[in-house]
């Protein structure tokens, strides 16, 4: 089978993955994968209680288990990851293998001015721990980017940047 490229964002948490995803989606008539929404819906149960009854490395198990499956349609898909998938090594192959990578790049204090903790466990008792987790892992997104866009201003400015790219992947890939 012929597999289509996927186009896979990431990006911190509150970087606007799942905004700007279905936004993406939508605009290029694609089918959206949110994975933290495909893991809530195929346990029937939210990540924060996952994480709480699981913890973090059963999650990064179910966490690859859905991007293998959600990567090897026949059809192109927009998919918004989760903050944490550049941590798991073989979570991002099988995500490169079908699809093009962008690393939403979005400035720390603008994340902290709107992001919503309650429903992300490893930000949930101290919003400030986005920091460390930016220390760890900005070098992870940047290495594993086909694309970086700088999220930084306004919503569709920065979906017409993605457009843009994603437009030039897929019309590289028909
Ligand atoms: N350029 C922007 N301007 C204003 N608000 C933005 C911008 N980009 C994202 N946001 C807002 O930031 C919040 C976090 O975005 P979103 O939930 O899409 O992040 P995420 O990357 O999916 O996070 P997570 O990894 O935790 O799922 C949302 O309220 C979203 O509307
Ligand atoms: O940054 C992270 O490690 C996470 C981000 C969320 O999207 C969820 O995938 C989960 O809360 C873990
Ligand atoms: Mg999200």
């Amino acid at each position: 089978m012929v597999m289509m490229k996927n186009i896979v964002l990431i990006g911190l948490p509150g970087s606007g993955k799942s905004t700007l995803g279905k936004l993406l989606a939508d605009e290029l008539n694609c089918t959206y994968y949110d994975m933290d929404c495909v893991i809530e819906d195929n346990l029937n149960q939210s990540i924060i209680s996952i994480f709480k009854d699981k913890g973090e490395a059963y999650f990064r198990e179910i966490e690859y288990n859905v991007a293998d499956k959600i990567t090897k349609h026949n059809q192109a898909s927009v998919i918004a990851t989760g903050g944490g998938v550049v941590t798991m090594q073989k979570t991002m192959v099988v995500l490169k293998e079908n699809g093009y990578t962008i690393f939403l790049n979005r400035p720390l204090n603008k994340i902290y001015a709107d992001i919503e903790t309650k429903n992300r466990p490893l930000l949930r008792d101290n919003i400030f721990r986005l920091e460390s987790l930016y220390n760890q892992r900005i070098h992870l997104y940047r290495e594993y980017a086909d694309y970086i866009i700088d999220n930084n201003g306004e919503i569709n400015n920065c979906l017409d940047k993605l457009i843009e790219v994603s437009n030039k992947i897929l019309l590289a890939n028909t």
